[in-house]
């Protein structure tokens, strides 16, 4: 037997912490994941060696080292080259299947994944060879662990518009073969790319009869967040921590229900925020905005979902009820059925009248 103490007591440890373990185990969404960002630095190796790709990096180690991000583009430049690696549909089923037990242990009930299309039919493979591999991951999560979910395919906005349209007609197939790839999203570089470029994209997409979300007030400013809403017809905003810029915007977003789909750590990684402490997070809830937690690009932010609701939760004066707001918004914005969605949030009441208070 040991007479010495330890040098840290874990019952200081916030995520040993009864708050941590509700946060952890109750029943949740995720709406903004790219899950060309789930891919972790060992399996980019394992398939580059399958696949006979050279990597810019010696080792693992090398590469975990390289993610010292000082802002959005000095990450995407490591993102594009990882997803490098994925060329043939069970590239993309192990990718996604990677993710889906992280869900899975993360209490997720239903996720929706951003994918980046363009990326890869540039180095060559259809577009068809990436939904497929993501989709046939899905179907195996919903018939195993009863995970719902949906797809979301996002145009890079640094390339062209004639780009975009290019990606749509590829991909028009998908969108009426495979029922879970529901609509369309924007990201990579929003400085310099503007929502207004991709209007008339958006517009053909709404008339396809597609969601649509937009990545926007990420580095760039609130008026992002209006435009995404006036010209693209968003109906989430991906990141929009921006918006504490503007009291008349926070108004609407409030108002119209406009749900943010923010990614803690992701701001904090990409120095949005200079940490924790100073996120806008406690802003946008205060304006009575819908806000939901997401992990954006959990292999190179530093965590899954669980990671950044508990990374949230220890650095910002939150209460327990705001967990359950937290994890209600997401389910509620979620673009599933109103069925769906009912049950979802009768299982997180039945969960939370269960699990005694934190
Ligand atoms: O956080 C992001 N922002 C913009 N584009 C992206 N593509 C992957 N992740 C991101
Ligand atoms: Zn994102």
């Amino acid at each position: 037997m040991s007479f010495l103490a330890p040098t840290t007591s874990s019952s200081t440890l916030f995520s040993e912490s009864p708050l941590a373990r509700k946060l952890c185990a109750m029943p949740k969404a995720e709406l903004h994941m790219h899950i060309e960002g789930s891919l972790e630095p060992e399996l980019i190796f394992a398939l580059a060696e399958r696949n006979g790709v050279t990597l810019p990096y010696p080792s693992v180690d090398a590469l975990r080292d390289a993610y010292a991000f000082t802002d959005l583009q000095s990450f995407l430049d490591i993102y594009y080259a990882g997803a490098s690696v994925l060329l043939t549909e069970q590239d993309f089923y192990d990718m996604t299947w990677a993710y889906v037990e992280r869900a899975v242990a993360d209490h997720i009930v239903h996720t929706e994944i951003f994918f980046d299309p363009q990326t890869h039919i540039a180095r060559g493979v259809p577009v068809e060879v990436v939904v497929n591999g993501i989709s046939r991951a899905l179907d195996d999560a919903e018939a195993r662990h009863g995970l719902s979910s949906r797809m979301i395919l996002c145009f890079l906005r640094h390339l062209s518009e004639e780009d975009a349209f290019a990606t749509l007609a590829s991909a028009e197939a998908c969108f009426k073969t495979v029922p879970r790839l529901i609509g369309v999203g924007l990201d990579s570089s929003e400085q310099g790319n503007p929502p207004e470029k991709f209007a008339r994209v958006f517009a053909r997409c709404e008339a396809l009869g597609l969601r649509r979300v937009a990545h926007a007030g990420e580095e760039g400013p609130a008026q992002n967040i209006r435009d995404a809403l006036d010209l693209l017809h968003a109906e989430r905003i991906d990141h929009g921590v921006t918006a504490i810029e503007d009291q008349a915007l926070l108004q609407r977003l409030a108002a119209e229900k406009i749900a943010l789909t923010v990614c803690p750590l992701s701001n904090v990684k990409l120095k949005v925020f200079d940490d924790m402490t100073a996120h806008s997070l406690p802003m946008l809830l205060d304006a009575g905005v819908a806000v939901t937690l997401n992990s954006d690009d959990p292999a190179y932010f530093g965590g899954y979902l669980n990671t950044n609701y508990l990374a949230v939760f220890e650095a910002l004066p939150l209460g327990e009820e705001t967990g359950y707001l937290l994890a209600r918004n997401s389910l509620e914005a979620a673009f599933a059925t109103d069925e769906e969605k009912a049950r979802w949030v009768a299982q997180l009441d039945a969960f939370w009248a269960q699990t005694p208070a934190a």
